[in-house]
Parts: C-alpha cells; sequence; structure tokens
C-alpha cells in the first residue's frame, strides 16, 4: 500500500507519460507533484486526471512576483484544486501574506478546501558556491531557517527545503509545520543536478514530512520496483 510521505514528481511534459507512470505505480504512490514543465504543457487536465485516479496532488509552479500578482495567481490554483501549492519565501513578508489571504478568501467563496501553501527556501541545487555567486550573505542553512520562520510568521503552512536542513526547521518552527523535502536521493540513485542531497530514511528521521522523489523512480528501469526499495528504506528507521 501507499505510504503518503512519498510524492513522485511528475517531471514529464505529456498526458500519455503521466498516465504511463501512474498506472505502473498504481497503489503504490497516493501523491504526486504536477511542476512547471507538465503543467506549462498539458494544464489544468493533469490534475483532473490524478484527481480522478485518487491521487493527492502537488502543484507546484513555484509562483515569484509582486503581492498583488501572487495573491490573484494563488486564487486561480485554487480553483484547479491542488492539496499543495509553491510560492518563493524571496517574494518576502507581504507577498506570503497576501497568498496566505487569497487562498483562504478564494477557497471559501467556491466552497473547496484551501490548498497548503509552501514556501519555497533555496533550492536544493545550490551549494554554497552557487548560492554566494548570487549574493546570498548567510550560509545556506541560516537563510533556510530565517525564511522558514518568516513563513511560519506569515501564516504559511510550511517550506520546501534540503532535508539537510529539516532538523532545525522543525525545532524552530514545531510539529505540525509542513517540511517538505525534495534532493533526496536512495542508496541505487545517482545525485543529477541536486547538490543538498539525503537518503529517504534521514530526511525522516531529521523531520521531513514529506518527501519529493522524481527521477529515481521515473526513470528507473522498474519504477514500481524502485518505490518499493524507496518505501523499504524510509521504514527501515523512520519508526
Ligand atoms: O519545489 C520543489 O519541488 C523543488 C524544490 C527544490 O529545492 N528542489 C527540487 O528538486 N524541487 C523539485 O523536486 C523534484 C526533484 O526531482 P528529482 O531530482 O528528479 O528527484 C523536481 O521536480 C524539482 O523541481
Amino acid at each position: 500500500m501507499a505510504d503518503d510521505r512519498l510524492i513522485v514528481a511528475l517531471d514529464v511534459s505529456t498526458m500519455d507519460e503521466v498516465k504511463a507512470i501512474v498506472t505502473s505505480l498504481g497503489d503504490a504512490v497516493s501523491f504526486y507533484k504536477v511542476g512547471m514543465e507538465l503543467f506549462y504543457a498539458e494544464g489544468e487536465k493533469t490534475i483532473r486526471y490524478l484527481q480522478e485516479q485518487d491521487k493527492h496532488v502537488f502543484l507546484d509552479l513555484k509562483l515569484h512576483d509582486i503581492p498583488n500578482t501572487v495573491a490573484h495567481g494563488v486564487s486561480s490554483l485554487t480553483y484547479v484544486g491542488a492539496n499543495l501549492i509553491t510560492i518563493h519565501g524571496q517574494g518576502g513578508p507581504v507577498m506570503m501574506k497576501a497568498a496566505v489571504q487569497a487562498a483562504r478568501e478564494s477557497a471559501e467563496k467556491l466552497g473547496v478546501e484551501r490548498p497548503k501553501l509552501l514556501a519555497i527556501t533555496v533550492l536544493t541545487s545550490f551549494d554554497e558556491e552557487a548560492w554566494t555567486a548570487t549574493g546570498g550573505q548567510l550560509p545556506i542553512s541560516d537563510q533556510v531557517i530565517r525564511l522558514a520562520k518568516l513563513a511560519k510568521e506569515c501564516g504559511m503552512d510550511g517550506v520546501v527545503c534540503s532535508a539537510l536542513e529539516a532538523k532545525m526547521i522543525r525545532q524552530a518552527c514545531g510539529k505540525d509545520f509542513l517540511i517538505v523535502t525534495p534532493g533526496i536521493r536512495p542508496s541505487f540513485a545517482t545525485t543529477d543536478d541536486q547538490k543538498r542531497i539525503a537518503t529517504p530514511a534521514s530526511a525522516l528521521q531529521d523531520g521531513a514530512s514529506r518527501l519529493v522523489i522524481g527521477r529515481p523512480i521515473t526513470q528507473a528501469e522498474e519504477p514500481r520496483e524502485a518505490v518499493r526499495l524507496i518505501i523499504e528504506e524510509m521504514e527501515s528507521l523512520s519508526k
């Protein structure tokens, strides 16, 4: 049966590929992430399809703009009906508060459940060198914790960060704050373009609520077997 702490990233661009992955994983996976590659190509029907298959949906479009634009973007996404959506924490407190208010108001108006809002902190593809090159002044972990606390103060439901930062965020932001960690690499997988990585078991041990995993599953020769191995790793140390 599925472990809903695992979110599989559908980083593909056609409905045919989506259907092939979702069909082959069957009841082993209950939560999927739709990102920009898929949503820009196929739009809302990706969400509808996953809902028809009784799957939870994380719609990861990483909104980042002025508060008014992001608030209206969030209202539109509330209508789409995803369970989780992402906005950039770097958009700042006014933007995050406007997003939270927009999600609440539009969900009330539509009579639907409000999507949970996650703040992107520092992408897991950053290492210190690349981070400094963008002008980052604080070490990455300090920047992540700063954004996590700010996101919480603004009423956001949680953050996306590396599992390497999960422990300190759990301590600082409490047990109900969602900590969603990509950059997860099970023992059998390659690193790809990820820099701040962790294994499934250590991520959960350090307090991650959910793990986002893409290529180690979707590009595996046997995706269902990859999921089985990952769930085994998740359950080996996390209980
Ligand atoms: O928001 C995300 O999901 C995200 C944030 C981040 O910091 N790092 C990151 O890798 N992601 C996403 O998580 C997924 C990771 O995919 P894999 O590297 O293939 O496991 C991709 O869909 C990324 O867009």
